[in-house]
């Protein structure tokens, strides 16, 4: 897991470090980290054209100090000083030493543009001036590659929130650790691919991070492994009560969703019965779940419907001791309070996937700029693992862990492919994965099916759920556990 911590934690780590370094030396290694990215991006650093959009703070003076090693290495630097009274001093006199310059403008050519003017210090979007200037740098008919300082300026450092102008990187070299902006909401994205350069700060930081973001290695690990000696039932039994006559679609979705999973048997239970087992002769299918048999988890919700059947089949499952995953009309059906005793009174586990709608009618409020904070308190309020969808999808624990999903794509943003999700989670559910481990390998996976399903053009839920196997394949194969990031 790739952790990332908020601000107030890495200035409270950063002074902890400072006090036993001489002054200046975590913005040396900062600004050499960045430089040697800038000279790889380049390729030939001699000759080439590289302008820094300096602000007021610290996150400028890196990009001076970078811009002074390109300049040493032959390159023509430009500084855009934003606020020149407030620039870096030292930073500014290191640059001209290297025979860098500043200029009012930026300048007709560009490869590289640094965007240095404003880091882990932002309040708001990016100002006017920097707005204009970067404008100025970046609307021309050879956009130059953008490298952003820490992070892309006009981004919310905390919460991933972007409530205005802001950088879009092609990279973003960021210091001692990753920040939420990095991995979370609107912001994540305009990062860019992310490096972190070691400053020697991880010792310094707290234990708990604001939040985790899960790797490749970390999926492979946490898929149940088969044993030669496992028969269907060891494997595990998923039961799915979604969809009905007015919405087959969903029961079908959601059971290819738990069909691709770890487990060995699906048994589906409600009205869609026909349709489900033309689609998917393999399932078990009862029209009602207390006939249904055997499960170790059931997934409810999708297409149910809000009538008093549907009400009747989520109190039946509620009152099971086993975990549940609450999709769509579950979570509608339990706005009202009408069944908050029997939430209450569960001890089995249960994970409610809402997108932002769903979130809202439930919560009483829209999960708002700080996306990670918002599930967390829901997961707090109801008591079980909350996963809110979006493109960097957030999974948080009733006890204050949250993770943010890496393999978001927008090929996701098509109608069914949250019934093929839930269907997944429960599954692995059902497969014995403790449901935060559970809700985090599923996100995962179906991120990964919606870029593959991309691959062969436009999206349709099925695509996704067929993506999964070949997904689970390759995570499965001896080598993935070995394998890094993505
Ligand atoms: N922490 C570490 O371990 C290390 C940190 N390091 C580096 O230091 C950086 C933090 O530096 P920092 O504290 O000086 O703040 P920083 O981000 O430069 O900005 C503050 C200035 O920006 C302005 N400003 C604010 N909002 C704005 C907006 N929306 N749009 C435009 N301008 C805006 C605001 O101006 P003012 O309001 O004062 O006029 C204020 O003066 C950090 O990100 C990293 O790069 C590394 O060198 C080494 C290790
Ligand atoms: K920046």
């Amino acid at each position: 897991m790739r952790p990332a911590w908020r601000v107030a934690d890495v200035r409270a780590a950063e002074e902890a470090l400072m006090a036993r370094l001489p002054e200046g030396t975590l913005m040396q290694r900062a600004a050499a980290g960045l430089a040697r990215r800038c000279a790889l991006l380049l390729e030939q650093v001699y000759g080439a054209h590289v302008t820094l959009l300096v602000g007021a703070g610290n996150n400028g003076g890196d990009a001076l100090y970078a811009g002074a090693i390109l300049a040493r290495r032959g390159a023509a630097v430009t500084a855009v000083l934003l606020d020149p009274a407030k620039a870096h001093e030292e930073g500014l006199q290191a640059l001209r030493q290297q025979g860098g310059r500043t200029a009012d403008n930026p300048p007709a050519t560009i490869d590289l543009l640094v965007d240095g003017i404003v880091g882990i210090g932002a309040k708001g979007g990016l100002r006017d001036a920097a707005a204009a200037a970067l404008h100025k740098a970046t609307d021309r008919g050879r956009r130059p590659t953008i490298v952003a300082v820490d992070v892309p300026s006009g981004v919310d450092v905390d919460t991933g929130d972007v409530p205005g102008k802001a950088v879009q990187a092609d990279v973003t070299v960021t210091f001692g650790c990753l920040k939420p902006a990095h991995v979370v909401g609107p912001a994540a994205p305009l990062a860019g691919e992310v490096e972190l350069v070691d400053i020697g700060l991880r010792p310094w930081l707290r234990a708990d991070p604001a939040v985790l973001v899960p790797d490749r290695a970390d999926i492979a690990e946490a898929l149940p492994k088969h044993r030669p000696t496992d028969e269907k039932y060891t494997r595990g039994v998923v039961g799915v009560a979604t969809g009905s006559k007015t919405y087959p679609g969903a029961a079908i979705l959601s059971t290819a969703g738990a069909l691709a999973g770890p487990t060995g048997m699906v048994r589906y239970a409600g009205t869609a019965r026909q349709y489900v087992l033309q689609a998917h002769p393999s399932v078990i299918a009862t029209d009602r779940i207390t006939d249904a048999g055997r499960v170790q988890a059931w997934v409810i919700g999708s297409g149910l419907g809000t009538d008093a059947a549907a009400a009747t089949a989520l109190r039946t499952v509620l009152a099971t001791s086993l975990p549940v995953v609450l999709d769509a009309d579950a979570l509608n059906l339990l706005v009202d309070g009408a069944m908050a005793d029997l939430m209450r009174g569960r001890n089995a586990p249960m994970v409610l996937t809402p997108h932002d709608r769903e979130f809202a009618r439930l919560a009483g409020e829209a999960p708002g700029p700080d996306r990670v904070a918002a599930a967390l308190k829901l997961a707090a309020h109801t008591n079980a693992v909350v996963l809110l969808k979006g493109d960097r999808t957030i999974v948080a624990t009733p006890s204050g862990t949250a993770y943010a999903n890496p393999t978001g794509s927008p090929a996701l943003a098509t109608g069914g492919t949250g019934d093929v999700l839930a269907g997944l989670l429960g599954s692995l559910l059902a497969g014995g994965l403790r449901p935060e481990v559970a809700a985090v390998t599923a996100a995962y996976l179906h991120g990964l099916a919606g870029r593959e399903a991309a691959r062969h053009g436009p999206v349709a839920a099925p695509d996704v759920a067929a993506a999964l196997r070949p997904v689970l394949a390759d995570l499965a194969s001896p080598d993935a556990a070995a394998a890094t990031h993505k």
